[in-house]
């Protein structure tokens, strides 16, 4: 635990910030790169917590990667029947625990996947269950359907050529079986019944698996959703990693609450990652975002003009905790719509950040799918990251309009942006020096 005392706004900020790459993009080009059929060289991958975890996970099945932290990282991908048991450690990460069991379950050799005390409490099961009709067998050591357990296959296209998996909980049981699928030895239909959530990480991890020659196709849409995915395994891909759009909020956030302009380097001008929806949001809020030459520059609003915002944040529901900071700071109250699936990310988030929001002076209604936010006067309050990274950053936000606002553990941010308190304090002392 490393306690933190938030700086607070020293002005309007005046500040260039340099995002490091992707995480959900990383884990992608991670994952298809170790499957490849050949060689492949990545560059710009995320060096954090949750990509480090990634890549030991996919070394441990049998891939070998260059370290996380070098560039270009180099992935010689996995090859032939796995041999031996292995063991994964998910830390907190979505990714990794709901990635990597279909990829581990390619083989008949056992692996057992654990992580966290906090990982054991994330949805699992839809996906393992899934994985049980593509002919997994799989051990519980605790609770069905959650970590630790361990899995075995081989997996294997069932007569009747489709599998479907309930994706309602998490984009991340649908994404992770798209993403090994291809290396079944039959088409398969993937179907995905009922309400889907996060949208654009479902485009992402297509879009990843196409621009590696998968044939790959969406046969229906929502509320009967399903991908038909031919054999076949990914071409090898020399890639770059775009900068995380989603760990852009807080900094953005900070010329919203404290006015001035944020630069973000190398946003991209097309792009799935959730976080592109922040220049639509903001500029509803009351900021200005342009592009300037490979970047984005967003002008906060002037004093007194920030408004609330009521929105339904299903498909962008990892943007809500910066959001919800945004939103205690506004004129005018909020509504952050649909995000029920939050309850299953590192911490049940909608209780964190109603508490959050509460100590920190707002008034809220927690609903079971989101939150109302009236802002009142904001005050210091004593936060907690409960172990997650945008909780963390989250309490940062409120740390700017509140001098005194102490985090109980400033090192969560290390699950996807290890140089945080070193950006912020920069980012926030760019407004003394204007
Ligand atoms: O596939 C991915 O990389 C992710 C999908 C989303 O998960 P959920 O659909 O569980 O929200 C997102 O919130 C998470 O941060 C990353
Ligand atoms: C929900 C998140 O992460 P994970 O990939 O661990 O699900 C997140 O980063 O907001």
């Amino acid at each position: 635990m490393t306690h933190w005392t938030a700086p607070a706004s020293q002005g309007p900020i005046r500040a260039t910030v340099r995002l490091p790459g992707s995480k959900s993009l990383s884990a992608r080009a991670l994952h298809l790169a170790a499957i490849a059929s050949g060689p492949s060289r990545l560059h710009g991958v995320l060096d954090s917590r949750d990509t480090r975890l990634f890549a030991a996970g996919l070394e441990a099945l049998g891939a070998v990667l260059s370290p996380v932290g070098r560039d270009p990282l180099s992935v010689t991908p996995l090859d032939g029947e796995r041999e031996g048991s292995a063991s994964i450690d998910c830390g907190l990460a979505g990714t990794v625990m709901r990635f990597l069991p279909p990829l581990a379950a390619l083989s008949a050799a056992p692996a057992r996947f654990d992580g966290d005390s906090a990982a054991r409490e994330r949805p699992l099961a839809p996906l393992l269950a899934a994985l049980e009709d593509l002919g997994a067998r799989i051990s519980f050591e605790g609770a069905p359907g959650r970590l630790p357990f361990t899995i075995r296959g081989p997996l294997r296209v069932p007569e009747c050529g489709w599998v479907e998996v309930d994706a309602g909980e998490s984009s991340q049981f649908l994404s992770a079986l798209l993403l090994t699928v291809p290396l079944l030895d039959a088409p398969l239909e993937v179907r995905a019944p009922g309400r889907l959530v996060s949208a654009p990480h479902i485009e992402m991890t297509v879009a990843a698996l196409v621009r590696r020659g998968c044939r790959i196709e969406r046969i229906a849409a929502e509320p009967h959703s399903a991908w038909r995915v031919e054999p076949g395994r990914p071409a090898p891909l020399d890639e770059v990693i775009e900068p995380d759009l989603s760990n852009a909020g807080p900094f953005l956030a900070a010329a919203m609450v404290c006015g001035g302009e944020v630069r973000i380097p190398d946003w991209p001008e097309a792009t799935t990652q959730a976080g592109d929806a922040w220049r639509r949001i903001l500029t509803a809020m009351g900021a200005r975002c342009e592009r300037e030459g490979a970047g984005l520059v967003l002008r906060g609003p002037e004093a007194d003009a920030l408004t609330g915002i009521d929105i339904d944040m299903s498909d962008i529901g990892e943007l809500a905790p910066s959001l919800a900071a945004i939103c205690a700071c506004a004129k005018t109250p909020s509504r952050l719509r649909g995000i029920a699936h939050l309850r299953g990310h590192e911490t049940d988030r909608l209780k964190a950040l109603a508490s959050g929001l509460r100590a920190a002076g707002a008034r809220v209604v927690e609903h079971d799918d989101g939150l109302e936010i009236a802002p009142g006067p904001l005050k210091p309050a004593a936060h907690r990251a409960w172990g997650d990274h945008r909780m963390a950053t989250f309490a940062a936000i409120l740390g700017l309009r509140a001098p005194g606002t102490t985090l109980d553990d400033v090192a969560a941010t290390s699950k996807t942006l290890p140089d945080f308190p070193e950006l912020w304090r920069a980012c926030v002392s760019s407004g003394r020096s204007a």
